[in-house]
């Protein structure tokens, strides 16, 4: 279990996250939604411990009642997009966060070949970022992402950029590799579709300051998420991100 207890960031005198704790799950996807600038995105980079310059935070991380301090290899992040670095060849992009995390070249890219089928992405090791389709460069990112075994994921929007089916298919294939390899995921999405299809539970978050306003968890199974089942979880989700929570 992960906790975050009591966070606040703040830029000079603006609070922009107020006094926000929650717990992560092992092997549970959470979404985390919001208005835009609530601070889900200052949420995600403190945990993952690249708050940009400017930003200033008190809060305490642990991680089964150990505190930790940042960057932690309990703790992956992929950031917005697919963020692929288009002068590197795809099996160089897919060995980056290992070799960021120590490993030397070579062992990093023999970890990550054999696992390019499962990926889908068989046979792009020497193409270039550009040439991949966007699901396909997802793929990647998520790769990169994975293959440090990092407990707990965060990711931010991952599939934002996509088309709806190349979206619908990702979530899947998303959905089928942690089934595969559970790992603790904190997901930030605008998408109530997605939040509610994906997740285990969803925490909502309201703006001025950024908080956490609910804190909901889906118990229908995934296999039984039709419209219409969750139809009245959306409608009070949408609601909740209307609600004026100022006063
Ligand atoms: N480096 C920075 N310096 C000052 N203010 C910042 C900085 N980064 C973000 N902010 C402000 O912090 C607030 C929260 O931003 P953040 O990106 O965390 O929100 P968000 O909920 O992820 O937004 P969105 O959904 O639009 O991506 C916003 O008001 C933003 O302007």
């Amino acid at each position: 279990m992960l906790r975050v207890e009591a966070l606040t960031v703040t830029a000079r005198e603006r609070t922009l996250v107020e006094n926000l704790s929650l717990d992560l799950e092992d092997g549970r996807i959470t979404c985390l939604i919001g208005p835009s600038g609530c601070g889900k995105t200052s949420v995600i980079k403190w945990l993952a411990g690249i708050l940009p310059a400017g930003l200033a935070a008190a809060g305490k991380l642990a991680i089964d009642g150990r505190d930790i301090s940042r960057p932690d290899p309990a703790i992956g992040y992929q950031p917005q997009g697919d963020a692929l670095f288009p002068w590197l060849t795809i099996a160089e992009n897919a060995a980056l966060g290992l070799e960021v995390a120590g490993a030397s070249r070579t062992s990093a890219r023999a970890r990550v070949a054999p696992l390019f089928p499962a990926f889908g992405l068989a046979g792009t090791e020497e193409l270039f970022p550009d040439q991949l389709s966007g699901g396909m460069r997802q793929r990647v990112a998520f790769l990169r992402t994975i293959v440090r075994q990092s407990r707990f994921i965060l990711l931010d929007e991952p599939f934002s950029a996509l088309d709806a089916v190349t979206r619908m298919r990702m979530q899947l294939w998303f959905l089928a590799r942690l089934e595969a390899e559970p790992r603790g995921v904190l997901m930030v999405t605008h998408d109530l579709r997605e939040a509610t299809e994906i997740a285990d539970r969803v925490l909502v978050m309201a703006a001025a300051p950024g908080r956490i306003v609910a804190d909901i968890p889906i118990e229908t199974p995934r296999a039984a998420r039709s419209e219409a089942a969750l139809a009245d979880l959306r409608q009070f989700l949408k609601s909740l991100l209307l609600e004026d929570f100022s006063s």
